[in-house]
This record gives C-alpha cells, sequence and structure tokens, in this order.
C-alpha cells in the first residue's frame, strides 16, 4: 500500500471512531429524552418508542457503522451503512443505505453517473478492524465492467454460518427490485444463486423504512423450513430491524413435525377445491330452528317465526361473515327484528332493552341451537369421517376417488384423538380464517413460492394485509402440488401483482450453471439459462468411484475434508434421501462427524444433506454423490439434481459409483 493511501486508510478509521462516538451520542440523547418524558408522565407509546430507538441505536459490533462512500453528490464525502448516525448538529455522519441518495451508492455507472465522482467500497476483517478500501472512479468505469474484484471477494468469502446481508454489495438489477414501491405485490422469478432470497429479505428492510404502514403492521417472512429459516434469520436483524417474524410454511399453520401424507393424498388436500368443500362444511353446520319463540318479556308478545331465523340466519352466511362472531351478530339481529315488530304495532323498544334481549337467554338458546361454536377439528373430523356428508360437500367438486382419498378408513373416536397431517393443518388454519380473522401484516416475503399447494398459497395470501414480495423459481418446483405459473400464483395469494426477473446469478460460477442449464432445457424450456457473473475455471470437478459404495464414497469425502484448507470454507454432501443414513455411518466409520446444515462452523465443515431439503441453502463446496440416485427419486428427480447442483459458491464435484447420466453431458 502506498504512504498515500496508508494515510487515507488512516482518515478513514478515524471517521469510523467519529461515527461510532456519533452513535453512542445519538444514543445517550435518546435515553435522556426517554428519562424526562417518563418523568414527566408523557405518552406512554412515544417513551416506549425512544426506547426501542436506543436499543437500535447500540453498538452492537455486529457490523461496521458504514461500508461505503460516494463523493460527488455534495461537497463532502457521503458515507453510507446500515443505520443513520447523527453528528449532533442534525447533518448525518452516516446515511441509511435505504434512502434516496444512498441509492447512487448503488446504482450509479458509468453511463448515468448520478452526479456520482466515485464509489469507495470499505474491506473489513472479522473483528471489523476496517483492513482496506477499493475505489471506483465512475469516469474510468467501462460500460460491461461486470462484477467487481470487491464485490467478487466478498461473494466468494468462506461461509460457515447462516447468511449474511449483502447490504454493501448490492448490484443494480438487485437494488431496481429491493427499492420498488408496495402500490403492488411483486413476484421475483430468478434462477439459482440470483440473490431472491437476498433480494427479498433487503426490500422488506427497505418498506419497513420507507413505509410508515408497513412498519406499523408489521413484516413476516415465510420460508420452505426450519433450516432455511435458520439460514436466513440473521439478515434482517443485522439490517437493524429485529421486529420482523420469520417462520416455515409448517409453523405458519402449526403443522411443525406433523406427519405427511402419501403424496396423491396431500395433492388432493392442497387443491383449491378444497376451500369450497370446507366452505360448505361449515355452512351446512347451520341448523334449523323448529321450535317456538315467542317473546314474553315485551308488551305486546312478540313471536319470531322459524322462517324468519332461517332468513336472518341466512343473510349472515351470505354476508360471509366470519362464523365466530356472527354468532353474537346472529342474536343482535333477532333483538333487532323483535324490535320492528314492535315499532310496526306502534311500540318502541329502547336500545339498551333491545340490547338485554339479544343476551337473554330465550335468543341465546335459539342462537345456540341452530348456530354450533365450532373447533376446526370438529369440522375437518366430520368430514375425513363421514363419507355422505363428504360426499354432500364435495358433490360437483371431488370425484368418488379423491373423496376416497380423504375418508378415514379408520377414524379417531374423536377429534381430539385425531394425528393430523401436515397437510390437513393447512385445512384447519382455512377453517379457523373461516370461523374468525387472524393475524394480519403489512407485508408479506414468501420464499420458494414455486412449491407451495394453492391451499397453502391461501394460508400465507389471508395473513398479508398490504402486499407481498414472492420469490422462487419455476425450474426448482419440486412438489407434486406446486403450481404452474406465477399467474396462477397471484391469483390463489389474493393479490394483483407483477413478476420481475433477475437473470444474473451471484452464487453460481458459469462452469456450474453450464451443467444445470442443460438440465434446466429439459425441466423448463420455456423459461430463460442464467449466467453467471462470476467464472471459475476449476469450479468443476468429477470423481469416479466405480462400482464403489458408501464406505469408498465415506473415504474420498473424508480426505477431502481433512486436505481442504479452512478458508476454502463449508462442504455440503448433498445425497438421494434414502441413502443418507448409510453415508453418514459410513463417514462416522472414517472419522468424520458430519453435521446438519444450520450446523455448520469451522470445527464442522462437512453437512450431510438430503436432497430433499437443500433447496435455498448454499455450501462454498458442494459434493453431489450419485445423480443417477437422485434423479430415481421419482418424478422431480431432474429438479432436484438441478437444486443440488446449484448450491455451490466456488466448487462442485460430483462423485458418482455408476455411469454419470447423459443429460448432465459429461
Ligand atoms: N449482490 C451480492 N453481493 C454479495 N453476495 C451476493 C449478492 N447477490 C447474491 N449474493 C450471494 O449469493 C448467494 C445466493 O443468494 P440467494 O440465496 O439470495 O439466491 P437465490 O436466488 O435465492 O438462490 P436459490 O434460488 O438458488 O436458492 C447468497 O450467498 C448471497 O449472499
Amino acid at each position: 500500500m502506498t504512504e498515500g493511501k496508508q494515510e487515507e486508510l488512516a482518515a478513514e478509521r478515524a471517521r469510523l471512531e467519529y461515527a461510532r462516538d456519533c452513535l453512542a451520542r445519538n444514543r445517550e440523547e435518546m435515553l435522556a429524552t426517554a428519562e424526562s418524558m417518563t418523568a414527566r408522565g408523557d405518552d406512554p407509546d412515544m417513551i416506549a418508542w425512544l426506547y426501542r430507538r436506543a436499543f437500535q441505536l447500540e453498538d452492537r459490533d455486529d457490523a461496521p457503522l458504514f461500508f461505503g462512500r460516494v463523493d460527488g453528490p455534495l461537497p463532502e464525502p457521503v458515507y453510507i451503512g446500515r443505520r443513520y448516525v447523527g453528528d449532533g448538529d442534525r447533518e448525518p455522519a452516516v446515511i441509511d443505505w435505504r434512502t434516496d441518495m444512498a441509492a447512487r451508492f448503488y446504482r450509479a455507472t458509468a453511463a448515468t453517473p448520478m452526479e456520482v465522482t466515485h464509489r469507495r467500497r470499505y474491506g473489513f476483517a472479522d473483528d471489523h478492524e476496517m483492513t482496506g478500501f477499493d475505489d471506483e472512479h465512475l469516469a474510468d468505469l467501462s460500460a460491461d465492467a461486470g462484477l467487481s474484484a470487491f464485490v467478487r471477494k466478498e461473494i466468494e468469502l468462506a461461509h460457515y454460518g447462516p447468511m449474511r446481508d449483502i447490504v454493501a454489495t448490492i448490484q443494480p438489477d438487485q437494488d431496481h427490485i429491493v427499492r420498488l414501491g408496495v402500490h403492488d405485490s411483486l413476484v421475483v422469478q430468478g434462477g439459482p444463486g440470483t440473490g431472491k432470497t437476498a433480494v427479498g429479505l433487503h426490500r422488506v428492510a427497505f418498506l419497513l423504512f420507507e413505509h410508515h404502514q408497513v412498519r406499523r403492521q408489521g413484516a413476516l417472512v415465510v420460508g420452505p423450513n426450519d433450516t432455511f429459516v435458520h439460514h436466513i434469520s440473521r439478515v434482517l436483524p443485522a439490517l437493524g430491524e429485529i421486529d420482523c417474524r420469520h417462520v416455515s410454511v409448517a409453523g405458519l399453520v402449526g403443522a411443525e413435525n406433523a406427519p405427511v401424507d402419501d403424496p396423491a393424498v396431500a395433492s388432493v388436500k392442497g387443491d383449491a377445491r378444497m376451500a369450497t368443500v370446507l366452505d360448505r362444511a361449515l355452512r351446512s353446520a347451520v341448523g334449523r330452528w323448529t321450535g317456538e319463540f315467542v317473546i314474553k318479556d315485551t308488551s305486546p308478545y312478540v313471536r319470531v317465526q322459524p322462517e324468519e331465523i332461517e332468513y336472518l340466519a341466512g343473510d349472515l352466511l351470505r354476508e360471509r361473515r366470519p362464523f365466530g362472531p356472527a354468532r353474537d351478530l346472529l342474536r343482535e339481529r333477532i333483538a333487532g327484528r323483535v324490535r320492528r315488530k314492535l315499532e310496526i304495532r306502534g311500540r318502541s323498544l329502547s336500545d339498551s332493552a333491545t340490547r338485554k334481549l339479544g343476551g337473554a337467554k330465550q335468543t341465546r338458546a335459539v342462537v345456540e341451537a341452530i348456530w354450533p361454536v365450532l373447533k376446526p377439528r370438529d369440522v375437518l373430523f366430520r368430514l375425513y369421517s363421514d363419507p355422505e356428508h363428504l360426499a354432500a360437500c364435495a358433490d360437483g367438486l371431488l370425484d368418488a376417488a379423491e373423496q376416497r382419498a380423504l375418508t378415514w378408513s379408520k377414524p379417531p373416536a374423536t377429534a381430539a384423538r385425531a394425528k393430523w397431517t401436515a397437510a390437513d393443518h393447512v385445512l384447519l388454519d382455512e377453517v379457523a380464517s373461516l370461523l374468525d380473522v387472524g393475524q394480519r401484516f403489512g407485508h408479506v416475503v414468501l420464499d420458494e413460492a414455486q412449491d407451495l399447494s394453492a391451499m397453502q398459497l391461501r394460508a400465507v395470501g389471508r395473513r398479508c394485509l398490504g402486499t407481498a414480495t414472492v420469490l422462487g423459481d419455476l425450474a426448482q418446483q419440486t412438489t407434486p402440488w406446486g403450481r404452474p405459473s406465477w399467474e396462477d400464483v397471484l391469483a390463489l395469494l389474493e393479490l394483483p401483482g407483477e413478476v420481475a426477473t433477475l437473470n444474473t446469478s451471484y452464487r453460481v460460477p458459469q462452469q456450474i450453471l453450464d451443467i444445470a442449464n442443460r438440465l434446466l432445457r429439459v425441466i423448463a424450456p420455456d423459461l430463460p439459462t442464467t449466467t453467471s457473473a462470476r467464472s471459475a475455471s476449476d469450479a468443476v470437478s468429477l470423481a469416479p468411484v466405480p462400482d464403489g459404495g458408501p464406505t469408498e464414497v465415506a473415504r474420498l469425502l473424508a480426505d477431502l475434508v481433512r486436505t481442504l484448507p479452512v478458508d476454502k470454507g463449508s462442504v455440503g454432501v448433498i445425497v438421494a434421501d434414502a441413502d443418507v443414513e448409510a453415508l453418514r455411518g459410513a463417514l462416522r466409520a472414517e472419522g468424520v462427524e458430519p453435521v446438519g446444515a444450520d450446523e455448520v462452523d469451522r470445527d464442522h465443515r462437512l453437512a450431510l444433506v438430503p436432497v430433499g431439503v437443500v433447496k435455498g441453502l448454499e455450501f462454498d463446496n458442494v459434493v453431489v454423490v450419485d445423480p443417477h440416485r437422485v434423479i430415481g427419486m421419482g418424478g422431480t428427480g431432474l429438479r432436484l439434481l438441478y437444486v443440488a447442483l446449484t448450491r455451490a459458491i466456488s466448487r462442485l464435484t460430483i462423485v458418482h459409483t455408476a455411469p454419470l447420466p447423459d443429460v448432465l453431458g459429461l
């Protein structure tokens, strides 16, 4: 490093120190204000907000206070960080990456410099000590400059542990999506490693910052499974957003650890027609009043005819009121009816007398008799255990075979004893939503959306009060119930929206994509192939183990993990689900203890992952064992292989004990 650059580095380190001091002062001021407001007995909401802000302003040492700088738009350089830091004179020492000014850091190009003369990115050691910086002079930048060496290095850093934020290196195509408004929902379709997940998470952080409504109503992030949720769970907190709820699709409907149905049965349960079946089942629970209903507390007595009660109940059903609260409404409407009857006869009933009548024992008895208090499980229990009832509710919707698929051969004694499957929980959630309105969020991010059933999509959609960001790749669809198009997905979420596409992969080097794209032409010929921003001539290697078994494969893997330098990162060994246990045993015999995908660290670098749960995950080094076994897993085998091959950030090794499938073209 030249002397001049050394001096500049020292000045930048001093600037970082200064930003830290400013942050500490901002926080002290915030706390002092909160304390004096508490002493004065001011608005508790405001005080709580101040304490929360002060908490957010803690220098948590989890990330440097700024990561970039632009020169040009203002007389002084502008420093960009994960959050705003004021300098005490109401001027920013660091601006938040989500502001318009910061957008220039991400978007300025040689062709459109946006008044930026140069862009600086800082490098940091693990302890957040600034180690250097990288400058881009916009005037010198060629139009097809591609990824800067700095960004490339950042992507290729060894990955141990959960996903990191990419706030310092968001690329222009990604930034465009991050900052799109919330007028409509947005689907982001993109090939493997194009940054969909990262973009979705940064987008929700942006929306929480930019849109008061979203902040007030909160945000929800839904991922495919718990391993994935763990993988992404640090990104939003690192961006200062600590309140966003993360949940798996199963967790959303309380189906954690639930058994799974046979795919054919799950497909019926996940079909959109089930929504109508359930709706009919619930409505059919409303009975008829056949007895006498004479109010004797009034003068004259008032008789309400059974048809009138039926009419009032029918009205509530037609209005599609939530079934639970509709009960109370029915009592009120019966009382209102009595009042009108009296008025016709020239008498009156006060508001309080009408209310009293609605709550009277006699009115309650009528409502209880015709409008039952139901739990979701009661509704499903009856459908699954009473074929005649199911036939009535499914008439014209499900054929006989589909009805048989739903019917229990040995019904449990009671609904409480039933063992509900994962797909059942989605249906129970649907019934719960008909009974009453549940919690809803201002913005929902749904990842790997291509795999959700129609009923799962409905479950996500009804939690969305505003808009959603839907992320996925139709080529990576590996469930039999996944939807064929994004238009279909949006329709099931009941959200209007648009589709945006990401075409550049930042994770997967071109050499690996070349192989994956051969598969893509077979599994999704209509989708465009993905190109990579990175190329690495040593990215792919083949390791034939002719006629070998788990022992030989484990020996090879043990050698690989022992000789791989620690700075080359994690190793994900991806195998057909049925082969996991045999390989685990063989690895142990070789003295290697494999861990789960969410347990990888420097001391436990090798994760053994069934291909069925590897979606969305990534490793520096990926070893795919026996592609022919993955393909042999069934109808979606080729797609599973496509997912497996594209999990690598730096290197892919294909270990094969049998000849490689022709489709790989190797
Ligand atoms: N602009 C970027 N700067 C640094 N790293 C990036 C950038 N974009 C993506 N990455 C990294 O590339 C990897 C892939 O990103 P991500 O998981 O969001 O892609 P994806 O499109 O959801 O992939 P897939 O569909 O294969 O699961 C992540 O490690 C992410 O941090």
